[in-house]
Formats: structure tokens, C-alpha cells, sequence
């Protein structure tokens, strides 16, 4: 996950592969609270891992669940319907999928075993209504404290209370149908007669009803419905667990694969695994949205296959009631018509993680589109001259994985514009891996792959500059002098001559180079703490010198350029490797500054060493490397140059970072 402030995403320019979804977050916080109200075990299968069911799970465990984990799978042995907690204050952070529910279950639970429940949430969480919830439940005769403002959580549920079963429980189906997602779960609790639901006004997003109802079933629970104004428990329901319970793959986060597919997916399609025809989730119906727009679709069972079709897309007017969540997709989607898009009966947008209406409107108006909104509808106007945008997240998951669909406008324009998502590790909320999962199916051109160089002598600070500067924008890192730190150690036990350039450039080739989460390996050995020492570093300075050498490892060198960028440290990244690299920095500091620093890495390290000496050998690796022929340390013409000498490291960092931003079209 990329936990950093923003992600720069390069203009993207095709799309091929095949990406495996994360469990759907729906279907995941249903089958754990269903499974915690069962008796007996459930063993949850390719469960959603995010912070949505992390929630959900911690709510469990603090009811008095056991919950654990083994292997990929979550093992929950059930509570039957019997509280081990009766007072718990539950944090829900922003999870409605938890929320909505758990209120029910937990006012249901005290009214007829007593206890006292306090559930909160993030702030925004206290900005969602959960009033017509709130209302059907007292209406049943459940003790619920507002204590916050009223109808809106932070909520006490309390009990003991006096439940009025015989009388039908009203509730509304027009704001959210999370309030007869969470009675259909929890009454079965107290299901000792035939309990009716009654909805009042039209019920909106149907197909999460859907879900709700088939794994009602699957948990031995069969609701009998009357069209979709009402729901009857049979008297005696009771919940059984299946033993094992599959999780599909998310649809909704399918939308943003299938749009990818749609929009750039030209010549291989993008393989979506873990949803298909055979879906419970309303929102893999999104195809057909994609279809419309022209997008090529096949599906099988569990696996959709997207090619682009027309181009642009076609513009269309649709009713979204049926996919609330993925519909959202179709507004960036809508940049790239050829006609206006207009999504109609998306009130239900206005209730959620953020007011996403308002939200998409302000987000792609940044972009240069013409956005039209109104109370439960939007529409939005193809784009032709694309601006580079900061893209504000809202803490919604789906605004951060929708607006990254607009990185590929350089197909609709010749003027291709970078996109910064804000905060873009609120997608942990469905799909932790989101942007790592999109970079393996996209592809670039490799000149838009941002570069940062920091070249300097030894000891100056590249290293750790590099690493943290890499850190916070999410890039990826090259250690230039490793590849010459293996070649020299390789050159070494193979027992060659290092003045020998045509025999250790001949070698390159052949080393099985593997860098692992900071750790570099030859073959099966982890040679990173040999790489360091500074006798292989004198062994790099000497083969560093040969033109053959600096050839055999310039290919390498170059592949480390990956998306979202690259900080690339050395003595010729500027200069030789990347010399159009965004930003060039030369670092230098006293030689007297960088021996004492050397010293105090390598005494910390537990490495013995005399600073005389490691002055002496910097001095004479300083003169090796200014003085070769090829490829000498030098500042590239256009470097910026820090001399850290008197500077603390996030100093330099903060010096790294303004330079970057200035250079940046945002
Ligand atoms: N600006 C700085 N101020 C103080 N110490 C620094 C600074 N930059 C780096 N160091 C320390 O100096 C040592 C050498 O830095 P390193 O990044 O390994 O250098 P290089 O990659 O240039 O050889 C490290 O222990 C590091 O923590
Ligand atoms: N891009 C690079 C990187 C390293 N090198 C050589 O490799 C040696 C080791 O590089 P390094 O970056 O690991 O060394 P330190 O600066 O960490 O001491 C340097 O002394 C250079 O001679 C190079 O010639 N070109």
C-alpha cells in the first residue's frame, strides 16, 4: 500500500494482463457477523483483508468471538446468539458495512439479554443518518440513546426492553439499504413468531438486498419476501453456519478494472478474476454500463475479460440505482465519450464515505471538465484539453481509484497530464493494493517515468537521501553503486584481475541479481551485508573505472525506471544514466564530515574502524572516480547542488522535496 501524502501517477498510456480481486467488502462484513451470530465454526474463505472488516473483526473479538486466523483464512467460532459481553464500546471508524448491522444486532441482543453497547465512528461516520434505522428499531421497542446529534451516530444500545414482535417493523428503503440489510440480519435473533418487515417508499440499490438474502440462506435463514416491500422471518429461524464460506471478489472494485479495460485495454484484454455471471453482486451489472459505452465484455463464471471497443466511448443516460458504488466509475469513464454522460437516481452518492456527487463534480472540474450536478443526478462532459490536477480523495476509497482512470487522457490528447492523488492510501478501505495491483497491468512510455538523480562522492548522504526521499513519494530506488559493489565481489571470487575490463565486464551478464525489500542477492545468497563493507567498496571504485563495465550495467540500470518513478543514487545518474531526469541533485559534504559519518554507520554496525584510515580511502576513491575517463563524478550541467556538510537529514530531505515541487505542473 502506498502510505504516503500523495501519488503522482505518469500519464498511463495501454493496459493488458490479468489482476485477481480482493474479497468484496459487502459480502466479507456480512458473512462475519453472520458467522458470529451462528453456533458452531465458520471457516471464511479469501475474506477482503481491509480496514472495513478489520473493524468488523475487532467488534467481534471484543463481543467475546473467538476469531483467528489460519493461513489465508478467517476462523470464527459463533457466538449463537448468546452476548459474553454485555457492555462493549465499539469504534467502527468509517465502515457502514459494520455500522448499520451491528447497531441492529447489538439493540436486538440487549433488549432480550440486557447490556450496554456504545458504537462510534470517524467523524464522518457521524455524519451518515442511521435515524430510519434508529427508528424502526424502537419502534420494536429498543432502548437506542442518541449521543450525538440525533439520528446520526455515536449511539447507547441498552437493554433489557419489552420487544413488540407482533406488529409489523416499519422501516425505510429510499436513503440507504443498509437499514434492511441490518434488520434482515439481526431479527432472526428473536425470531420466536413470524416477524414482518414492511418497506416504506421505493427501496434503492436492490441487488445488496440480494446479497443479503442469499447469504441469509446460506446460513440456514429463508426470508420470505413480497416482491420488495416485504420481508417475513419464518418463526424459529436460527442461524447455522455452513461450515465454510467462500468470499467472491469484490464487483465494485472490478468497475475501475473493467474501465481500464474499456479505455486502454487495445490489443490483449484486462482478465478480471473473482467475479462473473454467476456473481452475487448487483454491481458486476457495471459490464453492461461498460458495454453500452462501448467497452468489448466477456464473462465467464467468476472471470471478466475487457477489450476496448468503440473509441471514444459512447455517452450515455443512465438509471444507477442498480450500481450505486461502481457507477461512480462511469464519470471518468464519461471523459473519454464522445458525448455528454448523465447518471441518474444516485441520490444514495450523497450519504456516503463523502458526499460523492459533490465530490466527483469538484474532483473532475479540477481536471478542465464541464460538470453539471443536481440533487441525485450528474453529468459530465467529454474533456479535450486535460489540466494537471491534485485530485482531493475525501478519505473515499473509490474517488482515489476512480480518478486514477484519468491518468491515461495522453490517448485523448497530445498535451498528456500527470494526476496526484491526495492521500491515496484510503483505498486500504476495499483494496489495499489497489495502485501496486493497477501498475502491473499498465504500461508507459518509460521517458514518463519521473526520475530524481542524487549523485556525489562516497559517504556524502546519497544513500539515505535517496531512501527517504523514495519513501515519501512512493518511489522506487536504485542503488547504482550495489551493481558495481556485486560486479567488484563477483569479479573478486571469481579470481579475475580487476584492471582486466573486457574479462569483469564479461561476467555482468551472468550475475543472478535479486533486490528483495532492501536486500540484494547473488543466486541464493543475501550478499548485502558483504556489499557494504568498505573493501568491497574499494573492489567497486576499482572495476568502476572500465568502460566495458559501465557499458555491461547500463541496461540494468535503466529497467529500475518503474512506476509511479525512480530516485537513482551513484556518481553518473544525472550525468550518464537518466540525463532526463526531472530533478538532478549533486550532494557533496567535507571529506572530513563524510569520514566521521562513515566511521559512526560503521561503529554502529558493530564494524570496527579507524577514521584516519577511511578518510584516506575516501580521498583516494574521490580521485578514482573524479578522474576516470568515462563517466567521471561530475554535477551534470543542470544539477542543483546541496552541500549537506552542516545539514541534518530531513534538512536535506525537506531541501529534496521543495526542489521536486517546483518541477512539478501541479
Ligand atoms: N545530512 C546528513 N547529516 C548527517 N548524517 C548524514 C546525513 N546524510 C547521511 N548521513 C549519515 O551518513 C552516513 C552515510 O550515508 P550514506 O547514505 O550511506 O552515504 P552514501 O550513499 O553517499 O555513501 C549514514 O550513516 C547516514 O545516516
Ligand atoms: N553510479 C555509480 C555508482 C557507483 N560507482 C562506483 O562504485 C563505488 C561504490 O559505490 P557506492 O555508491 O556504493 O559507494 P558509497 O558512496 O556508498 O561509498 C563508488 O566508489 C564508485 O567508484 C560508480 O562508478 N558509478
Amino acid at each position: 500500500m502506498f502510505k504516503i501524502p500523495f501519488l503522482d501517477l505518469p500519464p498511463l498510456r495501454g493496459a493488458a494482463g490479468t489482476v485477481r480481486l480482493p474479497g468484496s467488502k459487502s459480502i466479507s462484513n456480512r458473512v462475519l457477523l453472520l458467522a458470529a451470530l451462528s453456533e458452531g465454526r465458520t471457516v471464511v474463505r479469501d475474506l477482503l483483508a481491509s480496514d472495513d472488516t478489520a473493524v468488523m473483526l475487532e467488534s467481534l473479538r471484543t463481543l467475546g468471538c473467538a476469531v483467528w486466523r489460519e493461513g489465508g483464512d478467517v476462523v470464527i467460532d459463533g457466538l449463537g446468539g448468546q452476548l459474553r459481553a454485555k457492555e462493549a464500546k465499539l469504534f467502527l471508524g468509517n465502515a457502514g458495512t459494520a455500522m448499520r448491522p451491528l447497531t441492529a444486532a447489538l439493540s436486538l441482543l440487549a433488549a432480550t439479554q440486557g447490556g450496554s453497547f456504545e458504537v462510534s465512528g470517524v467523524p464522518r461516520m457521524h455524519e451518515r443518518p442511521i435515524g430510519d434505522l434508529v427508528d424502526a428499531l424502537r419502534g420494536l421497542g429498543c432502548e437506542i440513546d442518541d449521543l450525538g446529534n440525533a439520528g446520526y451516530p455515536p449511539l447507547r444500545l441498552r437493554g433489557p426492553s419489552t420487544l413488540a414482535l407482533d406488529t409489523p417493523v416499519r422501516v425505510r428503503g429510499d436513503v440507504s439499504s443498509q437499514f434492511l440489510t441490518a434488520l434482515l440480519l439481526a431479527l432472526p435473533l428473536v425470531a420466536e413468531r413470524d416477524i414482518r418487515i414492511e418497506v416504506i417508499g421505493e427501496l434503492i440499490s436492490k441487488p445488496y438486498i440480494e446479497i443479503t438474502l442469499a447469504l441469509l440462506a446460506r446460513f440456514g435463514i429463508q426470508v420470505r419476501r413480497e416482491g420488495w416491500a416485504a420481508f417475513v422471518i419464518p418463526a424459529g429461524s436460527r442461524y447455522v453456519s455452513p461450515g465454510e464460506v467462500f468470499v467472491e471478489g469484490d464487483a465494485s472494485s472490478a468497475s475501475y478494472f473493467v474501465g481500464l479495460g474499456a479505455i486502454a485495454a487495445t490489443d490483449v484484454p484486462i482478465r478480471i478474476e473473482g467475479v462473473g455471471s454467476e456473481s452475487l453482486q448487483g454491481d458486476v451489472r457495471f459490464i453492461e454500463a461498460a458495454a453500452a459505452m462501448g467497452a468489448e465484455v466477456k464473462a465467464g463464471p467468476n472471470w471478466l475479460e475487457v477489450k476496448r471497443g468503440a473509441w471514444p466511448l459512447k455517452g450515455l443516460t443512465l438509471d444507477c440505482n442498480h450500481i450505486p458504488d461502481a457507477a461512480m466509475t462511469l464519470t471518468v469513464m464519461a471523459l473519454y465519450a464522445d458525448g455528454p454522460t448523465t447518471l441518474t437516481n444516485i441520490a444514495s452518492w450523497r450519504v456516503k464515505e463523502t458526499d460523492r456527487i459533490a465530490a466527483m463534480a469538484t474532483e473532475l472540474r479540477k481536471l478542465g471538465a464541464t460538470v453539471d450536478e443536481g440533487p441525485d443526478w450528474i453529468r459530465v462532459q467529454p474533456l479535450q484539453r486535460w489540466q494537471a490536477a491534485v485530485i482531493h480523495t475525501y478519505d473515499d476509497h473509490r474517488v482515489a481509484m476512480c480518478f486514477s482512470l484519468a491518468a491515461f487522457n495522453g490517448l485523448v490528447t497530445t498535451a498528456a497530464k500527470p494526476v496526484r492523488i491526495l492521500e491515496p492510501h484510503c483505498v486500504a478501505k476495499t483494496f489495499p493494493d489497489y495502485f501496486e495491483t493497477l501498475f502491473g497491468v499498465v504500461s508507459v512510455d518509460v521517458a514518463d517515468v519521473p526520475v530524481i538523480t542524487i549523485d556525489g562522492p562516497t559517504a556524502s548522504g546519497k544513500g539515505t537521501l535517496a531512501d527517504e526521499t523514495a519513501k515519501l513519494l512512493g518511489f522506487n530506488v536504485l542503488d547504482s553503486g550495489a551493481l558495481y559493489r556485486v560486479t567488484g565481489l563477483a569479479a573478486r571470487r571469481a579470481g579475475l584481475d580487476l584492471d582486466d575490463g573486457d574479462a569483469v565486464a564479461a561476467i555482468v551478464p551472468t550475475l543472478q541479481l535479486r533486490f528483495a525489500d532492501g536486500q540484494v542477492f547473488l543466486g541464493q545468497e543475501d550478499v548485502s551485508a558483504r556489499l557494504r563493507a568498505e573493501a568491497t567498496g574499494l573492489l567497486a571504485s576499482q572495476v568502476a573505472v572500465h568502460p566495458q563495465v559501465r557499458r555491461a550495467l547500463h541496461q540494468l540500470q535503466l529497467d529500475f525506471r518503474r512506476l509511479p518513478g525512480l530516485v537513482a543514487d551513484g556518481r553518473d545518474m544525472g550525468t550518464a544514466i537518466f540525463p532526463d531526469a526531472a530533478l538532478k541533485v549533486f550532494l557533496t559534504a567535507s571529506a572530513a564530515t563524510r569520514a566521521e559519518r562513515r566511521y559512526k554507520q560503521l561503529i554502529s554496525k558493530g564494524i570496527s574502524a579507524n577514521i584516519e584510515g577511511l578518510r584516506a580511502d575516501l580521498e583516494a576513491r574521490d580521485e578514482r572516480d573524479k578522474n576516470r575517463s568515462t563517466s567521471p563524478l561530475e554535477p551534470a550541467q543542470d544539477a542543483q547542488l546541496l552541500d549537506n556538510s552542516a545539514l541534518t537529514i530531513e534538512a536535506s530531505v525537506d531541501q529534496m522535496l521543495a526542489w521536486w515541487q517546483q518541477r512539478r505542473p501541479f
